[in-house]
């Protein structure tokens, strides 16, 4: 195969000079640009072929392993250069598009003369321009408009000014904001971006996939948008969620853009203000169930495997409870699937946990959690709080279990509703009388450690507070629903109600608070910190399922990063500008874990997991065209 490609390419390349022929392969149309006698291809089928500068046909394959395919992203000046366009189709190719930073010689090159006005500029000053454009709007909703525009314009530009200042844009691009731009996705929609597979596509899921222009995906995150953050059902709308992650999964971890793939299932939607909506973007009839719902995604399941082979990792995300945990059941024996609201979500708020033991003092075993929000994340939460007190105190995750209690919408999970309580729950049912009003419950157990994942606003309230904080002096409380306006109480509010006695943690960002004079850093408990490394570790190690034990050296790996300058401000989580030092941390603990289980298949395992990471990373720093 190689040997017929390597000819063919130096045929046309001594034959042609300037030309452009297009071949079609078994994957879609492959494009080969004859420029000066160099050859160039357009568009990485798995059988691609690299080019060099000199004209040198290399490579032959994209490498079996993350790394391998990784690294031509990364060299500033590669010589390796495998995808390269001419002409106006290079200006609207985000992948390679660098707008007024293509240099003199890169525009004669190119066929770009003409095409851009005379200055040209570096990544740095592109860079201060659109943070000057978005910083001059007003609403955070026309900001992430913006930003998400140059994401389909300039990808390189978009990561890196994503990466550079990510403190200041990740509440744009991911939570609060892309919820607000879910509600409203079919408003501002401009390109599409994803894949949507909807019931209309039953039978065809594969040749969805196909149609997707990039052969070698890695991640996949997938929504059927039922249960968008605390927002709700919003259908097919809901796509901003998986774009928004898989924009984290490379700019904090690191994964190449090209290998990443959001999916929205459109099966429906009972949310009736965007059946009604004109401008709404899915199918126009309620949810599909049953046997309807399940072939869909099914076929979806299978069909990414078929695309992607054994390797590809599926993110579930934001699935309403009663189809989430019974999917993650039915595929992580066969597919490498996790689900972000139960698992990453479950590890982040773990992280935070230990974190605050300095604090706190003593160990997890010795503190009592509430879980007020007893659905993905409570229980997940709860499941993996549970494993790791069971292997800390070498008891078992029954004896573990009884030192969580969790309260839903009907009040305290008891035994007297065992029969009617989700399989979910049953686990955690407390043999005592029920309790329904979330104050009395805090009364009468005395929890230290109270998580909410309610998915509702203000469920924590000033008696809420005043109560849990009555009997202690470090209370320990999470406010994990997002967006902002579902989180179970402000950080303002959990210092207030507490008399600055708290220990707090959020799921969205909010500013630090100063409570009698002295200021606290607000860390955000959100799975932002878990996935992205999660991707890296199981692509670096080539992982074929994942195991529960991966997120538990997930959270031991984050929690390690809280030192004492941190606690100093009682903040549970590092910054987000140390992330992608974290991400890879993170990765290189879970591809360990991977290899210790047997899980992994990049054989040999390299020697420095931490280092061969931070190797794999994407970097956005624009490469040269020669
Ligand atoms: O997206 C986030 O910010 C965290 C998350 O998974 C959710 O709330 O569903
Ligand atoms: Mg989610």
């Amino acid at each position: 195969m190689f040997g017929v490609w390597t000819s063919c390419i130096s045929w046309i390349g001594l034959g042609f000079g300037c030309w452009s022929l297009r071949f079609l392969n078994s994957r879609g149309l492959l494009s080969i640009f004859a420029m000066e006698n160099q050859m160039k291809t357009v568009r990485d089928a798995p059988d691609v072929l690299d080019v060099n500068s000199s004209g040198i046909v290399g490579g032959g394959g994209m490498g079996d392993t993350y790394c391998e395919d990784a690294a031509s992203d990364n060299q500033p000046f590669t010589p390796w250069t495998r995808s390269v366009a001419s002409g106006v189709d290079l200006l609207r190719d985000p992948r390679f598009n660098k707008g007024t930073a293509f240099t003199d010689k890169e525009r004669e090159s190119h066929y770009l003369r003409g095409l851009l006005p005379p200055v040209v500029v570096d990544q740095e000053l592109q860079i201060n321009r659109i943070l000057e454009n978005v910083r001059a709007y007003e609403t955070d909703l026309e900001k992430y408009v913006e930003v998400m525009d140059l994401q389909e314009r300039n990808e390189r530009l978009f990561y890196k000014v994503l990466i550079d200042h990510v403190e200041e844009l990740l509440p744009i691009v991911y939570t609060p904001t892309v919820g607000e731009a879910c509600q409203k996705f079919g408003n501002i929609f401009r390109r599409p971006h994803g894949l949507y597979i909807s019931l209309k596509d039953k039978g065809h899921v594969l040749d969805c996939l196909r149609n997707w222009p990039e052969p070698n995906v890695q991640v996949i995150v997938v929504t059927d948008g039922e249960r968008i953050l605390g927002l709700g059902d919003l259908g097919s709308q809901g796509m901003g969620i998986p774009i928004g992650k898989l924009a984290l999964y490379v700019a904090l971890g690191g994964i190449r853009p090209s290998a990443t793939l959001p999916v929205t299932i459109d099966v429906g939607t009972n949310n009736q203000s965007l059946l009604d909506n004109p401008f709404y973007i899915g199918l126009r009839h309620k949810r599909a169930t049953g046997e309807e719902y399940d072939d869909l995604l099914h076929e979806f399941m299978v069909a990414c495997k078929q695309a992607y082979g054994e390797k590809v990792l599926v993110q579930f995300e934001d699935f309403a409870n009663h189809n989430a945990f019974r999917l993650l059941a039915k595929y992580s024996t066969s597919h490498l699937v996790f689900n972000d609201d139960i698992q990453g979500t479950a590890a982040v708020a773990l992280a935070g946990l230990l974190a605050a033991l300095p604090i706190t003092g003593g160990t997890l075993a010795d503190h009592k959690l509430l879980f007020v929000g007893a659905g993905e994340a409570g229980t997940g939460i709860a499941e993996l709080v549970a494993m790791e007190i069971s292997r800390q105190g070498k008891i078992s995750v029954e004896e573990a279990r009884k030192k969580i209690f969790l309260v839903d919408s009907q009040g305290l999970v008891t035994k007297s509703r065992f029969d009617s309580l989700q399989p979910f729950k049953k686990p955690f049912a407390l043999d005592i009388a029920p309790i329904s009003k979330l104050a009395s419950v805090i009364k009468e157990l005395k929890p230290t450690v109270m998580i909410g994942t309610t998915g509702k606003g203000g469920q924590f309230t000033q008696e809420v507070l005043e109560e849990f904080s009555s009997y202690q002096d470090k209370p320990v409380v999470f406010a994990l629903s997002n967006p902002t306006s579902q989180s179970e109480c402000t950080a303002e509010e959990a210092f207030k109600h507490t008399k600055g006695k708290c220990i707090f943690a959020s799921g969205s960002p909010f500013k630090p608070v100063t409570y009698e004079g002295k200021t606290y850093t607000i860390g955000q408990s959100n799975n932002a910190y878990i996935f992205p490394g999660m991707g890296l570790g199981t692509t670096i190690s080539g992982a074929i399922r994942v195991h529960d034990d991966m997120f538990l050296a997930a959270a031991e790996s984050l929690a390690k990063e809280i030192g004492e300058d941190h606690l100093a401000k009682r903040q549970l989580f590092p910054s987000f500008t140390e992330i992608r030092d974290i991400s890879a941390h993170i990765g290189a603990a879970v591809a360990e874990k991977a290899y210790e289980l047997g899980l992994a298949t990049k054989l040999p395992k390299p020697k420095d997991l931490l280092g061969y990471a931070k190797s794999c990373m994407y970097s956005p720093v624009y490469r040269q065209f020669r």
